[in-house]
Parts: C-alpha cells; sequence; structure tokens
C-alpha cells in the first residue's frame, strides 16, 4: 500500500501541485502547472478546529455562522445553529459531549481554543484510528505528525505550560491513552500552523489546523491569500503562479514596517527573505518616517549622520529634531486621551480628539505611514459605529490610497475597503461613486473570495443595484434634455 505521503502526493498532483524540500524553509508547496489570478489553489476542511469564544456561544461550531445559535443541552459548552450541523459534528461530539458534561464549572471556564483544539485533535485520531470516522489523502493524522514543532527552539517557560496544558488535556478525556510529551509537541504544532478562522470580512471567528495548508510557506509579497468560507479554508492565486514556482501566503499583518514584521514572525522561527523583507530601508523610511515640511513636496526624511535634523530625500529640506520631537509628544498626549475616552464607551469626544490627531499626524507624518493608516482606521470604525455616514466615507476614502500602496493589487484588504467605501457612497446616494467603488470591490474580491459564498452574491446584488440605479438616472436626465 502507498505511504501516506505518496498518497498526499498523487492527491496534489491531480491539482497541480506538489510538496518539496525547500533550501531554508523545510518543506513548501510548489505549483506543477500554472495558476491564475482566482484560481483556486488548494482547499481543505480542517483537521480540528474551534470557535475563539466558546462558553459565550459566537458561532456554530460546524459552519461557524452566527446566527439561530442553541447550546448543546447536555455538554452545555458546544453551539450549533441547527439540527443538521449538529448531526455533522454527533460522532466526534458524542465523545467530547460526555468529557465535557463531566467538567466542573471551574474546570469549564479554562476551556481555551488552543484546549478545545487539542481534545477534538485527540478525540479526531481516536475515531479515525477506530475507523469511526473516515480518513483521507488530505484528512488523516499522519499529516498532523509531519508538522513542523520547532519544540528545542521553544523557551523553558513556554515548555513548562505546554506541559500544563497536556495535562489539563488529560483530565478532560480521561478515557483516552495520551502521551503527554506529544501532546505538549503538538501545542507547539498548533502555535506555527494553526490558522485563525475569518469571516469573509477578515474578522476572526477560530482556530483551525489544516495540515496541508500548513506546508505552505510565507511571504510578505505572498503570491496567494487564505480566506474561508464558513470553516473550509481555499487558497487562492492573487497573480499568475508559474510551473515550478512555490506557493506562499502571509501569516502576518503586512502593511508594517521590516522590524515590526519581523518581531510578528517570531513565533514561527525564522527570518523572513523575501524581496521585501531583503530591501527594506526605502519603503520603511515611507511607511514609518516623517513628511518633507515643504507642503508641496511628497518626499520622505532620514535622519542626518549627527542625527540632530532630518533631511528630504527629495527636495534636500531638513527639518529639526526638537520640532518632531515636539510634535510626536503632543500626538501621544492627545492619544491617551483618546484611548482613555473610547475605552469609556464615549465615541464621539474619542473621535474629536483622533481627528486632531489625525490632523497634527498629517502635518508630521509622510501620507503613507502606517500611523497616519491607524489613525484613519480608527476614525474609520468610530464613525461607523456612530452611524455618521460622510465622516465615515471621508476616512474610509483616505485609507485606499494608502492600502493601494501597501498591499498587492489583488489583496482582500483593498477590496474589503472598496466595498465599504461603495456601502457608504450608496447610503450617501453618491450613486454614480457607489457603482464605481462596488465595482472595484468586485473585482479584487473575485479574486481572493471566488464568486459562490453569499458575501459574494450579497456584494453582486448591491452592485446590480448600483447598476440600475444609474442608468436609470442617466436615462432620466437624457429623457429630460430631450
Ligand atoms: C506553517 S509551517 C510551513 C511548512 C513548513 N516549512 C514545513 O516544513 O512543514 C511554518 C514553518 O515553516 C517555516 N517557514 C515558513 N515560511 C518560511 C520562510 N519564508 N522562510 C523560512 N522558513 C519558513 C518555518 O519553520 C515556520 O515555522
Amino acid at each position: 500500500m502507498a505511504s501516506w505521503l505518496e498518497q498526499l502526493q498523487r492527491e496534489l498532483a491531480a491539482r497541480g501541485l506538489t510538496v518539496a524540500s525547500i533550501p531554508g524553509k523545510g518543506r513548501g508547496l510548489i505549483a506543477t502547472c500554472t495558476f491564475f489570478p482566482g484560481d483556486v489553489i488548494l482547499n481543505q476542511e480542517p483537521y480540528a478546529s474551534t470557535p475563539n469564544k466558546i462558553l459565550v456561544g459566537s458561532s456554530c461550531d460546524h459552519c461557524f455562522t452566527s446566527g439561530n445559535l442553541r447550546k448543546c443541552s447536555m455538554c452545555r459548552v458546544t453551539w450549533y445553529c441547527s439540527s443538521n450541523c449538529q448531526k455533522e459534528e454527533w460522532k466526534l461530539h458524542q465523545l467530547e459531549c460526555r468529557a465535557m458534561a463531566a467538567l466542573t464549572e471551574d474546570r469549564k471556564k479554562m476551556l481555551t481554543p488552543t484546549i478545545r483544539l487539542m481534545v477534538r485533535l485527540a478525540l479526531k485520531r481516536k475515531l479515525q484510528n477506530e475507523k469511526v470516522i473516515p480518513s483521507s489523502s488530505i484528512d488523516n493524522y499522519n499529516l498532523v505528525d509531519g508538522l513542523e514543532s520547532h519544540i528545542s527552539k521553544v523557551d523553558e517557560n513556554q515548555l513548562v505550560l505546554y506541559a500544563q496544558m497536556a495535562n489539563l488535556v488529560s483530565l478532560i478525556l480521561p478515557f483516552i491513552e495520551l502521551d503527554l510529551k506529544e501532546i505538549a509537541q503538538t501545542f507547539s504544532k498548533f502555535a506555527c500552523n494553526a490558522h485563525t478562522i475569518c469571516d469573509p470580512e477578515l474578522r476572526p471567528l477560530g482556530t483551525g489546523l489544516y495540515p496541508v495548508i500548513s506546508i505552505i510557506n510565507h511571504s510578505c509579497v505572498p503570491n496567494a491569500v487564505l480566506i474561508f468560507d464558513g470553516r473550509t479554508a481555499y487558497v487562492r492565486a492573487l497573480q499568475p503562479i508559474n510551473k515550478d514556482e512555490e506557493v506562499s501566503i502571509s501569516y502576518i499583518e503586512t502593511a508594517t514596517v521590516t522590524k515590526k514584521r519581523n518581531n510578528d514572525l517570531k513565533q514561527y522561527f525564522f527570518t523572513c527573505t523575501c524581496p521585501r523583507c531583503v530591501k527594506g530601508f526605502d519603503e520603511d523610511a515611507l511607511l514609518e518616517g516623517f513628511r518633507c515640511k515643504n507642503q508641496a513636496c511628497d518626499g520622505f526624511l532620514l535622519p542626518n549622520s549627527g542625527k540632530k535634523a532630518y533631511t528630504c530625500q527629495k527636495c534636500g529640506a531638513s527639518r529639526d529634531v526638537e520640532e518632531i520631537k515636539n510634535m510626536r509628544s503632543e500626538i501621544l498626549q492627545l492619544s491617551d486621551k483618546a484611548s482613555s475616552f473610547l475605552s469609556s464607551g464615549n465615541k464621539a469626544e474619542a473621535g474629536s480628539i483622533y481627528k486632531i490627531i489625525e490632523q497634527l499626524e498629517r502635518n508630521l507624518y509622510h501620507a503613507f505611514s502606517t500611523t497616519l493608516l491607524h489613525t484613519c482606521e480608527t476614525l474609520l470604525k468610530i464613525y461607523l459605529e456612530l452611524q455618521d455616514w460622510w465622516t465615515a466615507l471621508t476616512y474610509c476614502r483616505l485609507t485606499i490610497p494608502v492600502y493601494e500602496r501597501v498591499y498587492p493589487p489583488f489583496h482582500p484588504m483593498i477590496g474589503l475597503q472598496f466595498y465599504t467605501c461603495g456601502k457608504l457612497e450608496w447610503l450617501l446616494e453618491f450613486t454614480e461613486d457607489a457603482l464605481k467603488s462596488l465595482t472595484r470591490a468586485a473585482d479584487i474580491l473575485k479574486v481572493t473570495h471566488g464568486v459562490k459564498s453569499q458575501f459574494m452574491k450579497e456584494l453582486f446584488g448591491k452592485l446590480e443595484e448600483a447598476r440600475a440605479e444609474v442608468s436609470f438616472r442617466l436615462s432620466s436626465r437624457h429623457g429630460h434634455d430631450e
């Protein structure tokens, strides 16, 4: 019989892919045919998954939707949206239910998503071994076994924590014989292989282990993107991927400077050598740096050798260090004030202060600065919550050029921002602008999200409505002209 690896390679070959060893990266996924933007390179159900919010019930354990949730009356931990979803999960949940129902209320509070993911993984392994649940070439424990753990690099404190977590899992599952060392190592695998399951608007819902998708390595300029529909993971091409090219996705938020990205990648134990990380410097100065004092110049500043002034790299004008320091400290004081208003729920007051911060930052930072971008994103969120559509639209529009500068052309964040912009323009009856924004959103999100999900159907519906309204307005305008 073919080994699990041969079976996996056979399955992947049918999809135009192969697993190969890549110098300095371990395994990686390589294309054996050409993929075009929007093509599904790989899709997979999780080996194990869990919603992030457990006891409060934020999404269905099976399909991850959020409406109509009902708690399992036996264990009072698991939530389902329908009896169909409950049935689909039953073989696995039957054992989990017994284990959870036996827990004290205090123990139930210790069920973090990571613990729950491990409980489900151990149960699925048992049930697949006993052939109660079928296995396949892309859904079997050997694939989990083959994942990178980096256990020898994990620090002492973390190892102690993994050992305690393994003990807790064995208390929850007293009816399964568990190898505690192996469980601790699997927690370490979760840290560098598990994926955050997000809704179509990229809001986190849960955590899942997708052992074939976990073979894909990271790049800060990825050629593919991972998007979820429910808990099914889809990897789609963002650009043409040629035969023999490695498929890459991004593990982290990439609209940040090299130092921050490297820091965010620490949990994966490697230093990224993608073209962006190698080149870094000028882009970082643009994303993090100060603007030229000459309002007509779009250059960015770099510090002089004595660090007493900053010089514009375009026109040569310099800016005094003291002036920059004073502006930064004023912004810092205002930020403290704004975030305390925000945490006390006073959004209107917080919004007014963030508006002042945004103006100050516009004088200090380059227009593509991520600091300024984050302030605009905060203002967008605040004014959406306050239902002040006009102000929200102003800040939404300000973020788009920066997104277009920091993300590749087909990036979900750009598509989603155009979608928000289009919805706001529609509400404010800027119908022609709405049509343009919704068209841009659909063009990008078709590539990243495909065309079949409910989310995309809603977007196409809105686009059709905007198209009909614009042509109605045009025809009535022509009618008046005649
Ligand atoms: C999700 S796994 C990817 C598959 C992994 N290469 C393997 O052999 O199973 C994540 C791990 O792969 C490696 N990795 C991912 N992207 C990398 C990159 N760009 N450069 C070097 N190593 C990378 C790191 O060891 C990281 O912890």
